[in-house]
């Protein structure tokens, strides 16, 4: 059996940052604790409370964190879907934001592979027309390369091709998560957002799955964010690990993959 070694390092790589959070906060008004039943008192909660990260192009990044910590509204912020209350959340240099509003780019080259991955992909479309629809929706290829193409990422995240005229209620709940990572493919993006996508797997499949992650990441250059609450995955599965703790991220810890061979 093949698995990776891990050793630390120092090394520093001076390259500039594909996403950048400059002292991220996010504030919700949340019902005061204690108030009267009528009353609506609120007070602020801070999800994320002056959040700093860079994340380089081409590297593994795993957020984790317990329950509550901030890791979806951090998620939500990296994806453009949430306007944090301040500080700065850019991609290549500028505000998510704006570059959500510019279109499809951002779409296209930020990949998200959904937690709840069965109820993310429509029960009534095979899996063929699922991964054909972003290859339409962002002009990957004609019509006539169509079903090469999602045969070539069917293959690409170790599905036979007959799995194009299955639908997703026949497929396993291993089979499905890399249906979704096919998916998020299609549009060949930069980046690879995955929300516990190994979680509520048995471990085997877990493991079958973080492997293919790690191939596709090293493979196409992809810069993956993983995020989860399990600090196993993440360590296995990342170069770069933010342990955040009440909206705050108050550990990074960077590795160096060295590619090993050991026999267990
Ligand atoms: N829209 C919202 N309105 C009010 N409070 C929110 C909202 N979204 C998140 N929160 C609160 O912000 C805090 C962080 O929540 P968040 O969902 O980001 O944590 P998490 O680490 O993703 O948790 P989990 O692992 O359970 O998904 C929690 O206290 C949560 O209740």
């Amino acid at each position: 059996m093949t698995v990776q070694t891990l050793t630390e390092t120092n090394a520093t790589v001076p390259e500039q940052p594909i996403f950048e959070l400059i002292e991220v906060e996010q504030v919700f008004e949340v019902p005061k604790p204690g108030r009267s039943l009528f009353s609506r008192e609120t007070v602020g909660l801070r999800a994320l409370d002056g959040v700093r990260l860079n994340i380089r192009k081409g590297t593994s990044l795993a957020v984790v964190g317990e329950s509550g910590s901030g890791k979806s509204t951090l998620l939500r912020v990296l994806l453009g879907l949430d306007r944090p209350s301040g500080g700065r959340a850019l991609y290549n240099s500028k505000p998510i934001l704006e570059g959500r509003a510019t279109g499809i780019d951002f779409a296209r080259d930020v990949a998200m592979v959904y937690q709840d991955a069965r109820g993310s992909l429509d029960p009534r479309m095979t899996i063929g027309a699922l991964i054909a629809e972003p290859l339409r929706h962002f002009n990957i290829v004609s019509r006539e390369e169509e079903a090469s193409r999602v045969a070539q990422l069917l293959d690409r995240v170790g599905l036979p091709a007959d799995a194009a005229d299955r639908y997703p209620s026949g497929l396993s709940g291993g089979q499905v998560r890399r249906v979704a990572i096919a998916r998020a493919l299609a549009s060949e993006p930069t980046v690879l957002v995955a929300d516990e996508a190994v979680s509520g797997l048995d471990v085997s499949t877990q493991a079958q799955l973080l492997t293919l992650l790690q191939s596709l990441q090293r493979d196409m250059g992809l810069t993956l964010i993983f995020i989860t609450h399990d600090l196993g995955v993440a360590s296995f599965l990342c170069e770069e690990i933010a342990i955040m703790y009440l909206g705050r991220i108050v550990e990074t810890v960077r590795r160096h993959i060295k590619w090993g061979i050991r026999a267990v």
